[in-house]
């Protein structure tokens, strides 16, 4: 459903050359959820703007449901969903309104979105916040909102970044339930984030990505195999720490 070949890109500032993704490599079936996760400047985001066309790769492709994202950018982002923890909301229109516009611009039937829109409403629970204005929403509401507006047009793939950002327990586990949703109607989903301990639980594989290249990818199990580490945040402390893990001569 999402398929990453080779995918690389350089940025040249100031006479430097930083490898931000450099050959990365990944598949995401439908129905699972992958952990891309990295600390700061790993090259999570340079990925997630490639696959979604708002950034040319320097080489490789990012393919979503069949279509290469730098081919036909505007078919590949109407199979994409995205959510972002920086996400806001147009606070002078309604949340109906709000939701119903994004339907359009992904160019859903009025009627398909009104019955999309209703279906999402519940299992989001904001079927009561549809007439309120979006700009008097608080975090958690509108949180929810914007985790329906990724899906008014019912992508197969969906790209979550650092989606628990800012939120609090409620906030999380709303987050939680919207993964569940996700996998249970079998979408394809990436989810970039620093927090190590909600990946392990969320995620079904993982990919770790270090200074642009994917230095273990697998299940959490594959992975406590290859690295010989229980938990990821081990992994990424050796990782980012090699010579603490070397034995002395
Ligand atoms: N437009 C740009 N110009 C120059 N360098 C860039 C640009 N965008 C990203 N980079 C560099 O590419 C590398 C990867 O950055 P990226 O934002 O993809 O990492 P990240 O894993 O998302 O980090 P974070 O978790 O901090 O958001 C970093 O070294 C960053 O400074």
């Amino acid at each position: 459903m999402l398929k990453i070949q080779s995918l690389t890109k350089f940025f040249t500032a100031e006479n430097e050359t930083v490898h931000a993704v450099d050959r990365l490599s990944l598949e995401v079936a439908p129905g699972e959820v992958y952990g891309l996760l990295g600390p700061n400047g790993a090259g999570k985001t340079t990925t997630l703007r490639m696959v979604l066309g708002l950034v040319v790769p320097d080489e490789g492709i990012a393919e979503v449901a069949g279509i290469q994202t730098s081919v036909d950018p505007f078919a590949a982002k109407a199979k994409l969903g995205f959510v972002s923890a920086s996400d806001g909301v147009y606070p002078w229109l309604s949340v109906r309104e709000m939701l119903l516009y994004f339907a359009d611009l992904y160019g859903v039937p009025p009627e398909t979105a009104e019955t999309r829109l209703a279906e999402l409403a519940g299992v989001m629970d904001i079927h009561g916040l549809l007439d309120r204005r979006a700009g008097s929403l608080s975090t958690g509401q509108r949180q929810r909102v914007t985790l329906v507006r990724g899906l008014i047009h019912d992508p197969p793939v969906m790209l979550l970044d650092e989606p628990t950002r800012g939120l609090d327990v409620v906030g999380v586990q709303t987050i939680f339930r919207y993964i569940g949703h996700l996998r249970e109607t079998g979408k394809a989903v990436v989810v970039c984030t620093h927090r190590l301990d909600e990946a392990e639980r969320l995620c079904d594989r993982f990919g770790l990505l270090h200074r642009g290249r994917l230095r273990h990818h697998g299940t959490l199990s594959q992975l406590r195999q290859s690295t010989g580490r229980e938990h990821l945040v081990e992994m990424f402390d050796d990782l980012m720490n090699p010579t603490l893990t070397e034995t002395p001569a």
